[in-house]
């Protein structure tokens, strides 16, 4: 289970109307049982995607949809450098009440993030008066600038954030008894959470509104250090919750993932994708779930056929945790409604909890305990006593209707039985009449239930101008589509006498349905429990229907460093016609966290990128990932800055892409995963080139995982000199277009391979915008003589940068072992097989980087036409005025990092002069 949630023993603890003939409403008003769905074998894959969701399930779950009560958010915090900020998220309409506190930064992005969570809602946040006099807080400004439209921003008194002795008894005061427990070992220290959540309750009980309608709540406590951290822009940037281009149609990651059944299991997927998991054991639970079901398909198609008419028990559930007078206005209808459903939704744990009666796995036993919990059976027999046994949810008007007034026993009060009676002759009478009128006018009329008109008639129109030649005893004449709606006045009376009948039978019905609803309110913990292990378990489903779908999909390791093998775009490679080409993704602390990729435009760069987070998330949640093995290091946080034109209208492409590159650099440690897609293009080149060189020199530093994609083809062969940095290039091909031709000129073939080094095709954005046939000749010409010139003045200034550099480089080489051999001694959670390999790693890059420098003295020109690619001049003498003017900065890092070094090895300037010597 989850460290992010309580532990799961305590979140666990006919035809139609037309033929509409007498005998099919005869029929079901005799309770006939609605048809169980059937069990015909289809393949298993097509029964599982989401499409199969049955309309009547979207009906139950839509009932229960009324009016969306805003989200409220109470934010208290310390203030110091890191500052700690509790919050306490109530959400009135599921009745959960979520608490979570904080370690910020002063930037306050983990906090602005866990509100934007909540973006799809209406959202009112308090804060205390003293966030904004006597001066306003750093939190209150920056919360202030990054509100969504429909979110309130309120000040309230500071003494509604009491203390955190208030806030533990009145959460005490509002929780299930099983969740008292967990409230004293989870909450403990909790100092701000606590004094948040006694002002979110507080402000409910004083809102004049009165939103406090919850006599309990569903209680959690999210600790944020068990969840990964990635930001908005990154969510935006890697389309996880939508796609750019086509919101609504489009694929983003979470509609990709979505093969969930219910409500909450699309909710449970959505906010683990905002927030990926970072504890392994919960995520290895889930791997071997998904294996299981994966092995056990009969049970996996059970599951999700026998959880395809669940209603949302977020919402059916905190009804029934609301106070007796929030729901005395609630029309009996509805509240028969619920009963349905939660006669329904106890069946379904039954048969889900029969359905995993053979799996082993510790996730899928607790979630069978949850379904097997004595109280589903303590319900079932409550509504047993009182509900007819063959009462269920149905989609069409007149089913539903039907239900709802043979929903109580029958025999428990006379009065009930005789306005049934009473209800189902009027009909039967409606529906003679129907019939009459159609044989007597020689027209196609059936008669027709809606829950606003009640019984009306429809008639196929076959002439244009019909509605008007009706006979005169059709009344209120309405035209939709190919039909006429009317009614008659006999039809109009039947119908006024029927619904007469029908409120009697809800208002003899409400007594019991009250009684039994009063008497359920008992089992709200247990209902609570419920619900999260159905989520669990769709989200689980989910994930094996996909891995199944997919068929070559693996399940992931978890290992201090990544190697995944023949990695795969999740999306892409379901969308490309012709065969996606996998790539390896390593990314290892000491000789890998920084790659820098290049090649030519189209071939495959964002892509492979992109591919990186995604597959990361997807390990995160619990998913199988598309390759053929894979061991992945698990981020607390993921960063994406990706080159699309801003969406910001008061923003710069330059300064949008320089502010999420600024947040990745302040925000960035160790533990995080950061891809760039191309950086400095909305700039000069020399300065788009420095901003680069310098922002991954940073990142370095912070021992990140980054993967890097540009077309500054120098910034590989400069940074590949630090230890820890990898080139790497996207295979492609020159291929003669019309080897006949005079012109001699090639075309490049992709490979979508990726392979070790820096791209050497050159004059590839000339070759492509000719092979668009777009541009005039002339055009074309000229952009080849410039390129040409560039390259001959590119070659002279370079020759001369050369000699200088390699020196430099030389003993950059040598420290750069150093200062990694020192990390590996401090480093002691590696056994002796991990240690080997790791020198084996280092001694093979330096060895290499050394044979390579050697290559480029001796290959100077070589070197030259690799910087052509880049079609600029300056390059070559940035290149080289950063390694004279600054050579020394690697320098005098190093010494920086030896004399800070735990482990002083030799003596600072010995060690200098060794390198001078070298
Ligand atoms: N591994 C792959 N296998 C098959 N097709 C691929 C692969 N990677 C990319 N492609 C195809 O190539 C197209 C271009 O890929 P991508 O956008 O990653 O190129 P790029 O190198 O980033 O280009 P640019 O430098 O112009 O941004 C994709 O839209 C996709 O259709």
């Amino acid at each position: 289970m989850d460290s992010t949630r309580k532990p799961i023993s305590l979140i666990l603890n006919s035809s139609t109307i037309g033929a509409f003939g007498m005998e099919t409403i005869s029929h079901s008003a005799t309770r006939t049982p609605t048809a169980a769905p059937s069990k015909a074998r289809v393949p298993l894959i097509r029964r599982l995607t989401p499409s199969t969701r049955s309309t009547r399930a979207r009906t139950a779950v839509n009932n229960l949809e009324s009016i969306e009560l805003p989200i409220l958010i109470a934010i208290n915090e310390s203030k110091s450098m890191s500052p700690k900020v509790g919050i306490c998220i109530i959400d009135p309409n599921t009745s959960k009440l979520t608490i979570t506190e904080i370690v910020d930064s002063q930037t306050y992005v983990r906090t602005v993030h866990k509100i934007n969570m909540y973006s799809m809602h209406k959202v009112d946040i308090i804060v205390p008066l003293s966030f904004s006099k006597p001066t306003k807080t750093n939190l209150m400004k920056i919360l202030e600038q990054n509100l969504i439209d429909d979110t309130r921003l309120m000040l309230v008194p500071k003494n509604l954030f009491r203390s955190e002795a208030a806030g533990k008894s009145l959460l005490l005061e509002n929780v299930t008894d099983s969740d008292k427990s967990f409230l004293s070992t989870e909450l403990n220290q909790r100092h701000f959470a606590l004094c948040a959540t006694c002002a979110a309750i507080n402000y409910m009980k004083q809102r004049k509104d009165n939103l406090f309608i919850h006599e309990k709540f569903n209680v959690s406590y999210e600790a944020s250090e068990s969840t990964a951290f990635i930001d908005m822009n990154t969510v935006k940037s890697l389309e996880l919750i939508e796609n750019n281009v086509d919101p609504k149609k489009g694929l983003s990651l979470l509609k990709f993932l979505d093969s969930t059944m219910t409500k909450m299991g699309h909710r449970l997927l959505r906010s683990n994708i905002l927030q990926p998991l970072t504890n392994g054991p919960s995520l290895t639970a889930r791997f071997e779930a998904v294996q299981e079901l994966m092995n056990k398909e009969g049970t996996l198609l059970e599951v999700h056929e026998h959880m395809n008419f669940c209603a949302d028990l977020d919402k059916l559930f905190s009804f029934l945790s609301k106070k007796p007078k929030e729901t005395i206005d609630v029309v009996s209808d509805q509240k028969i409604n619920n009963v349905i459903l939660l006669k329904q939704s106890m069946t379904m744990c039954r048969q889900l909890g029969a359905d995993l009666s053979s799996c082993t796995s510790n996730l899928l036993v607790k979630v069978r305990e949850t379904f097997q919990h004595p109280d589903v059976a303590a319900t079932l027999q409550l509504i047993k006593q009182n509900i007819n046994e063959d009462c269920s949810w149905a989609n069409r008007p007149i089913e539903l209707r039907n239900q709802q007034c043979y929903a109580v026993k029958s025999g428990m009060n006379g009065l009930l039985d005789a306005s049934r009676q009473l209800h189902n002759s009027l009909i039967e009478d409606i529906l003679t009449i129907a019939d009459d009128l159609g044989a007597k006018h020689e027209l196609a009329i059936e008669a027709k239930f809606d829950t606003n008109r009640g019984f009306h008639l429809k008639i196929k129109e076959n002439a244009a101008n019909m509605i008007n030649e009706l006979p005169p005893v059709f009344i209120n004449r309405t035209r939709k589509n190919r039909f006429i709606n009317c009614t008659t006045l006999e039809i109009a009376k039947l119908n006024s006498r029927m619904e007469n009948a029908y409120s009697e039978i809800l208002i003899m019905s409400g007594q019991t349905v009250d009684e039994l609803l009063s008497n359920c309110k008992n089992f709200v913990s247990t209902y609570f429990m419920i619900s999260e292990a159905t989520a669990l378990l769709d989200l689980i489903c989910g994930f094996a229907a996909n891995a199944e779908k997919h068929g070559n999909y693996v399940k992931p390791e978890f290992s201090s460093s990544t190697m995944i093998r023949q990695a795969r775009h999740p999306i892409l490679e379901t969308l490309v016609k012709k065969k996606f080409v996998a790539n390896d993704i390593v990314a290892m602390p000491e000789t890998s966290r920084m790659q820098i990729i290049t090649g030519p435009n189209m071939s495959g760069k964002s892509v492979y990128l992109s591919q990186i987070p995604l597959i990361s998330i997807m390990a995160q949640i619990g998913s199988f990932v598309p390759a053929s093995y894979a061991k992945l290091a698990i981020y607390r946080s993921i960063y994406a800055r990706i080159s699309n034109d801003t969406d910001k209208p008061n923003m710069s492409s330059f300064s949008s892409e320089m502010s999420e590159m600024a947040f990745i650099l302040n925000n960035a440690d160790k533990d995080s995963l950061i891809i760039i897609d191309e950086l400095g293009r909305a700039s000069s080149y020399t300065d788009g080139f420095a901003i680069s060189l310098a922002s991954l020199e940073h990142l370095v530093e912070l021992r990140s995982i980054c993967f890097m994609c540009t077309h500054f083809t120098d910034l590989p062969k400069v940074m590949h000199l630090k230890q820890g940095v990898l080139e790497q290039y996207m295979k492609c091909e020159q291929e003669e277009t019309n080897p006949r031709s005079a012109s001699g000129k090639t075309r490049l073939k992709m490979n979508f391979e990726l392979t070790k080094g820096v791209n050497w095709i050159s004059g590839y954005g000339i070759s492509m915008v000719r092979s668009t046939g777009t541009f005039p000749q002339s055009v074309i010409k000229d952009a080849e003589d410039i390129s040409e010139l560039i390259k001959v003045s590119k070659k002279k200034k370079f020759q001369s940068s050369v000699g200088q550099l390699n020196g430099i480089r030389k003993r950059n080489i040598i420290l750069d072992v150093y200062q990694t051999l020192q990390e590996v001694v401090r480093r002691k959670d590696m056994t002796d097989d991990e240690l080997l390999g790791t020198l084996q790693a280092i001694e093979c890059t330096s060895v290499e980087r050394l044979s390579k420098l050697i290559g480029t003295s001796v290959n100077d020109d070589d070197d030259e036409t690799e910087d052509e690619s880049d079609g600029d001049g300056e390059n070559s003498d940035l290149l080289a005025h950063k390694t004279t003017e600054t050579g020394d900065l690697y320098v005098s890092d190093h010494n920086k990092n030896v004399q800070n070094g735990n482990v002083k090895l030799i003596d600072e300037e010995e060690y200098l002069l060794d390198f001078g010597s070298a």
